[in-house]
């Protein structure tokens, strides 16, 4: 079987190519699937507007919909304008002759423009089919609609709005934030089933005007890359990663009048070099690739020995010291990734980090270990430190091999703090790498770099992968490295602060 999926967008034709099949085939093709069209209707429409419409009978839709699937196997399906009842009955009707296949529905009732695109008497026909599909992605306007109410006034408004018609109709419901009054967050989407919010995305809001056919393009792109990676959620961190670059380069296009909403710029991604959104450029999976490294870094009796407080004093000392050495290059490591960062936020996020750290370290020198000279680097040490030098080439790897330092050991930390206990010899360890501040950098860290691998191109991807897993791999060797240098040092002083740094990115 081929990689590439074959999605259906059965919808209507908006010849200005902004929104409609038009916007379908292009996100499609963008996020690396075969695009194809049962057109429902056409619309006579520009970036101004929508001046008239045309529905051919419903048993023409039938017929172009049984062509399809009598030859063509679907992966999933794109859902947009239907118009009429009719033609809602006729998709009804054909999906119910089908294998089960993923269905995105973007319930199209009015162009951005305010054009009606949904007959009045539709409305039950819409319900009924609903209850058909995977996912449903109405905008605020929709949303009440479908849920019966007024336009939610707040976010948390639609949220409530969502979990009804996900419990009422058996659905996902996308609720998207595009038309949110309040702009002073992020513009946030989220993904609703019956009990809640599954998972809520923030973009950042584009500053332009070129917003036509966004909808139409993020229900396409969700059917095409819920197809490749086989998770909902995936696809909606992918697709709005993807829809976020159209719209940051869609004043790159010139189409239609200053009075009108411009298309986005589908392609935007792709023509700079890049390939279309990766499932192996989500960080988690790449969290998941390290769990045999998690599972020995728990097993190992360093670690073991951290918790129960048992480990020997000289093992603990000799581990700080080498770790002290450590953190002064790894902190060279977040300088260099603030020096290379795109933007002023992940700029300030790594030098923040760098500054923590290097407070930490003197920290530790002074109160755990004196102020003896610093040791020599363990051929361990030597070879992370390395490894991180060696990654500093381009800030997507170095970026992601300095994220396993803080990841490893906010989960080991906050795994290990249920250990915590008055009297505890290293107390002071566990409650700092479990402590809030060092989750909300970690947080923060894990972000950037999901960002960074989002618009990586796929070799970067790859790259990035790589540097990670080995890092984590230099993590394990590093706790592992317990042996004792004989000198018991120190007076089992308070980490006042967390390893690293906990300023906010944006
Ligand atoms: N200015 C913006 N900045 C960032 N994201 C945006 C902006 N406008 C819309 N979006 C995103 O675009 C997608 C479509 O959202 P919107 O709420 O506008 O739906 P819609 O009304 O169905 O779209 P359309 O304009 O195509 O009819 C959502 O993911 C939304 O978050
Ligand atoms: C054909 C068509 N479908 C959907 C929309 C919604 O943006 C539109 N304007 N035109």
């Amino acid at each position: 079987m081929s990689a590439v999926p074959n999605i259906l967008s059965i919808a209507g034709s908006d010849p200005s190519g902004g929104a409609g099949i038009q916007a379908d085939l292009k996100s499609i093709a963008a996020c690396g699937g075969y695009g194809m069209a049962a057109i429902t209707a056409l619309t006579a429409q520009n970036t101004r507007g929508v001046t008239g419409v045309h529905i051919p009978p419903a048993e023409f839709l039938s017929a172009q919909l049984a062509a399809i699937s009598e030859d063509v196997r679907v992966d999933a399906v794109k859902i947009g304008m239907l118009g009429t009842a009719g033609a809602i009955r006729a998709v009804t009707g054909w999906l119910r002759t089908l294998p089960r296949v993923p269905v995105v529905l973007d319930p199209v009732m009015v162009a951005t423009s305010g054009d009606r695109l949904l007959a009045a008497d539709a409305d039950a026909a819409l319900r009924a089919l609903l209850r058909m599909v995977d996912v449903v992605t109405p905008n605020l306007a929709e949303l009440a609609v479908l849920a019966g109410e007024p336009t939610a006034p707040s976010w948390e408004r639609a949220l409530t709005q969502a979990r009804a018609v996900a419990a009422e109709y058996g659905v996902l419901v996308l609720a998207k934030g595009g038309h949110l009054a309040d702009r002073r967050g992020g513009c946030p989407d989220a993904l609703v089933d019956s009990r809640g919010v599954v998972l809520e995305v923030v973009a950042d809001w584009a500053n332009t005007r070129n917003t036509h056919g966004t909808g139409c393009s993020l229900s396409s792109a969700l059917a095409t890359l819920y197809a490749r990676t086989g998770s909902w959620p995936d696809a909606l961190r992918l697709g709005k990663a993807w829809l976020g670059r159209a719209l940051a380069d869609a004043d790159a296009l010139d189409v239609g009048s200053d009075a009108g909403h411009g298309p986005v710029h589908h392609f935007a991604g792709l023509w700079a070099g890049e390939r279309p959104p990766s499932p192996a450029a989500l960080v988690d999976t790449w969290w998941d690739a390290i769990a045999g490294v998690r599972e020995d870094i728990d097993a190992l009796a360093f670690v073991r020995g951290l918790k129960d407080g048992t480990l020997a004093r000289a093992d603990f000392e000799h581990y700080l010291r080498q770790d002290a050495l450590y953190l002064r290059t790894y902190a060279q490591a977040l300088s260099r990734a603030s020096a290379l960062a795109p933007d002023a936020g992940q700029q300030r996020f790594w030098a923040s980090a760098a500054a923590g750290c290097l407070e930490e370290e003197l920290q530790l020198h002074r109160t755990r270990l004196g102020s003896g000279p610093p040791p020599e680097p363990s051929a361990t040490t030597a070879a992370y430190l390395n490894h991180l030098t060696a990654s500093g080439r381009t800030y997507p790897v170095l970026v992601a091999a300095i994220l396993p330092c803080f990841w490893l050991y906010q989960d080991t930390g906050s795994r290990l703090a249920a250990a915590h206990r008055d009297g505890h010899p290293y107390a002071d360890w566990l409650a700092a790498y479990s402590s809030v501040e060092f989750d909300r950098a970690t947080r923060e860290a894990v972000a950037v770099v999901q960002k960074v691998a989002l618009r990586a191109r796929e070799d970067e991807v790859a790259d990035m992968r790589r540097a990670f897993v080995e890092s984590a791999r230099h993590e394990l060797l590093f706790f592992a490295q317990t042996e004792a240098d004989g000198d018991p040092g120190g007076s089992g002083a308070a980490f006042g602060s967390p390893r690293w740094a906990v300023a906010r990115a944006e």
